[in-house]
């Protein structure tokens, strides 16, 4: 116990650092003087502690989704069961004290979130301006992006669209070029120019398929703004309080530690060295999952089919009414959208960050009390159940009735936006496995018969 903890007290902190000293460094420049210590404290990882053992996996586990199998190195990021998400250390709270954001005192911006994701430093606001300007210079699409966006059936589902039009950027991979042109130590310059891109253009490309879908089809560019404000205008938002909703959602969104189901998927992908453009439409194939990042829109479409169903039978809103909807949908054997989580035990802080963006600036909007009330009501009503781990609401629980207070109330949209936020978290990460070499995943599955031969030989 003594040897681990000294072993804990040499291994470098997950917490942000201070980037006083390097405040006229690029963010390229910043990661390059990383890459060699990292490097080096990984390898005598490996190789003077490689054999300690994590734990035993139980055949339950094999069953039932790998739940809580230490099996992956992820660095951004880090889920407690009970405190929820930290980015680097920083929590979401420490976030909106610490990172910069558009104007002083507001919410962080995604820029500054990158920064600290890659570098695992706070930046200052000049650094963080510094990647605005990157991220704006690098955003232009490859010509064959918008015609193909503009092709697709109105009625492809707007996550289909996102993923096949990042999958198709992929004929602009420097990844994929250098992987037959460098040695492989150089590549992870590459994989930085591809998420760097990635991170650049994602913003259009959604804009692109909500306003082909909803809209006129035009996309009108503000680059004098951050990140977030030129997604808004480019979706043709212009209020400067939905552009702080936006920095919040695309903030807390972004990443989630490795093992869920979209980062999970681009770090796998991206493991065969498949470059990050083809590693991340992965990722957003998983994201587009109901029990995963689309949710968000059948948290929306559930609350508006309970409005829907009450008005039409004259029944108020209130608890008794909607403990009877929520039984309703749990007979139909369907589950409550937004409610549960793999890992968390409590209420999502993600959730919570939302119900306080909420309070300040729409307490009287109607379906914000309604999302209070089945918060009410839900959690009590899964716990019955006597089989949810977690009966608490996650972060899709709050996320589309802010939106829908602005006027964005097409909810088959909802989890784009999603996706362009957690590219920040699973891109980021995919930075560091190839900048660190990290070899292709490949875990050993078993057969039935194997389980039920080792169940036979434990009794
Ligand atoms: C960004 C995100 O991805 S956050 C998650 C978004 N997804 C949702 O909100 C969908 C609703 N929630 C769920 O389906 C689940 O809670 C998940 C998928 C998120 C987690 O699943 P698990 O880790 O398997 O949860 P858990 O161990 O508690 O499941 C045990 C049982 O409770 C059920 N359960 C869990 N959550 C719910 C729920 N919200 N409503 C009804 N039943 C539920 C499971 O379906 C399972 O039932 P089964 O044994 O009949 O198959
Ligand atoms: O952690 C998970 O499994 C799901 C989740 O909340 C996320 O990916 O944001």
């Amino acid at each position: 116990m003594q040897a681990f903890r000294n072993l804990a007290a040499r291994a470098p902190k997950a917490t942000a650092k201070s980037v006083s000293s390097r405040c006229a460094s690029t963010l390229k420049e910043v990661l390059a003087a990383q890459i060699p210590e990292k490097q080096a404290s990984l390898l005598k990882l490996k190789k003077e502690h490689g054999d300690v053992g994590l734990g035993m996996v139980t055949i339950d586990q094999v069953i039932g989704g790998s739940r809580g199998i230490k099996t992956m190195m992820w660095e951004t990021s880090n889920l407690d069961p009970e405190e929820g998400i930290r980015f680097r250390g920083l929590t979401i709270p420490d976030c909106q004290k610490k990172l910069p954001g558009y104007q002083k005192g507001g919410e962080p911006t995604p820029e500054a979130l990158i920064w600290l994701l890659l570098t695992s430093e706070v930046p200052t606001k000049e650094q963080a301006d510094m990647l605005t300007a990157d991220l704006h210079a690098r955003s232009k699409l490859p010509a064959h992006i918008e015609p193909l966006i503009r092709s697709f059936p109105k009625d492809m589902h707007p996550m289909t669209q996102f993923a096949a039009a990042v999958a198709a950027m992929q004929t602009d991979s420097k990844f994929a070029v250098a992987y037959h042109t460098v040695n492989k130590k150089e590549l992870w310059q590459h994989a930085y120019e591809d998420i760097l891109n990635v991170f650049a253009r994602l913003p259009e490309i959604a804009a692109l398929i909500y306003r082909c879908r909803y809209a006129d089809g035009q996309v009108k560019k503000d680059l004098s703004l951050d990140y977030s404000g030129n997604f808004c205008r480019m979706l043709g938002f212009t209020d400067p309080t939905f552009d702080e909703l936006m920095r919040l959602y695309m903030v807390i969104h972004s990443d989630h530690e490795g093992g869920n189901a979209s980062a999970h998927a681009t770090h796998l992908v991206g493991s065969t060295l498949s470059d990050p453009y083809l590693s991340y439409a992965a990722g957003l194939c998983a994201l587009a999952g109901p029990l995963h990042g689309l949710a968000n829109q059948e948290v929306l479409g559930w609350i508006l089919q309970l409005q829907a169903e009450f008005k039409k039978a004259g029944k108020p809103v209130n608890k008794d009414t909607i403990e009877e909807f929520t039984l309703a949908t749990l007979n139909s054997g369907k589950v409550i959208p937004g409610y549960g989580h793999a890992v968390l035990r409590k209420t999502d802080p993600r959730y919570e960050a939302q119900r306080q963006f909420a309070l300040k600036h729409l307490p009287d909007d109607p379906l914000f009390h309604i999302v209070s009330t089945v918060y009410e009501v839900v959690p009590g009503v899964l716990t019955k159940l006597g089989k949810v781990k977690n009966p608490w609401p996650n972060v899709d629980a709050h996320s589309g009735v802010l939106l829908c207070h602005y006027g964005f109330t097409q909810h088959d949209y909802y989890t784009v936006l999603f996706g362009v936020s957690r590219a920040m978290g699973a891109l980021s990460q995919l930075f560091w496995d190839r900048a660190l070499g990290l070899p292709l995943e490949r875990p050993k599955s078993v057969t039935p018969e194997f389980l039920w031969s080792q169940a036979t030989k434990a009794k």
